[in-house]
């Protein structure tokens, strides 16, 4: 199976979806697909280069992925797995930290270091790169240049950790989720291992309003509610076509097998603008769960 995730060698992407693969895919004739952006990895997927695709899509200290987001929404793919990573972020150089003048990572890696950046660099240019492994790759060019990236890196890289688990926060969480072309996505689970009978199922939506009144959103929770399925996450995205318009990206425990969860969504769908279901997949219930 061809597996598209984000990065070169070393990144968070490729760890994930490494511990990913281990747990639910069968067999070994397994290939990692490295892509230099995230929009790659849904492109590789559309383009059938690869099967499944592995991208970020919330973190712990800095939030959601918004580029993940937007294409889960515009891109034909479904949910099938996620799995967290625990991220320690070290400031990695093959120069000295005094002479450090150009910070590089990925927007997530410079976010989750900002104080530590501000204290500690404040006079240092901060550049963004597609991934947190292209900007240990780029630090290898210049002495003065140092990278925000995984201590895995600085052994693909040859460079030495300046300074280890920079993360502004001690407990840095990244959630990514694995993804197929929605054609796919049956036969793809159907190949995957068994999903551990105890798991708790997770399914994502997203829901477009269209047009904006009071209560709206309240009949909506309200529906989940009444149902007693609770939701584990629900997010607010621009749509991207006016100022103040938004998708709604929830995440709620259950299968869309079972008919409550089919039903709610189901009463949803016919008051709403739009209704994406973006899949059903075994859930990791906390941090402390990574798989
Ligand atoms: O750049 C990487 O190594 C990635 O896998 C991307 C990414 C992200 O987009 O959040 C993954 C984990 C960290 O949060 C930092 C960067």
């Amino acid at each position: 199976m061809r597996i598209g995730v984000l990065g070169l060698k070393g990144s968070y992407s490729e760890k994930a979806a490494k511990q990913w693969i281990a747990r639910n895919v069968c067999g070994d004739d397994n290939s990692l697909e490295h892509c230099s952006d995230i929009q790659d990895v849904f492109s590789l997927l559309e383009n059938k280069k690869c099967e499944i695709g592995v991208v970020p899509l919330e973190n712990s200290i800095e939030g959601s992925v918004g580029i993940t987001l937007d294409l889960l929404l515009e891109k034909d793919v479904n949910i099938i797995g996620e799995t967290i990573v625990t991220i320690e972020h070290c400031l990695l150089s093959r120069g000295k930290k005094e002479d450090i003048r150009v910070i590089l990572s990925h927007p997530q890696g410079l976010g989750q270091c900002r104080n530590f950046l501000k204290k500690t660099f404040p006079l240092a240019e901060l550049r963004t790169t597609g991934s947190t492994s292209h900007a240990a790759k780029l630090a290898t060019e210049f002495e003065e240049m140092a990278a925000i990236a995984s201590p895995e890196t600085a052994d693909v890289y040859n460079l030495d950790i300046l300074m280890p688990n920079i993360q502004d926060r001690k407990h840095n969480h990244t959630r990514f989720v694995v993804i197929t072309r929605s054609e796919t996505t049956e036969n793809m689970i159907k190949s995957l291992k068994q999903a551990d009978p105890y798991s708790t199922y997770k399914t994502s939506i997203i829901v477009y309003l269209d047009r904006d009144r009071p209560g709206a959103l309240y009949s909506i929770l309200g529906e989940f509610a009444r149902n007693n399925i609770n939701l584990t996450r629900i997010e607010s995205r621009p749509s991207k076509k006016v100022l103040g318009d938004y998708v709604f990206y929830i995440d709620l425990e259950g299968n869309i097998s079972d008919d409550i969860i089919k039903d709610a969504i189901y009463n949803i769908e016919s008051s709403v603008g739009m209704l994406k279901m973006l899949g059903s997949y075994p859930g990791l219930n906390s941090c402390c769960e990574s798989n």
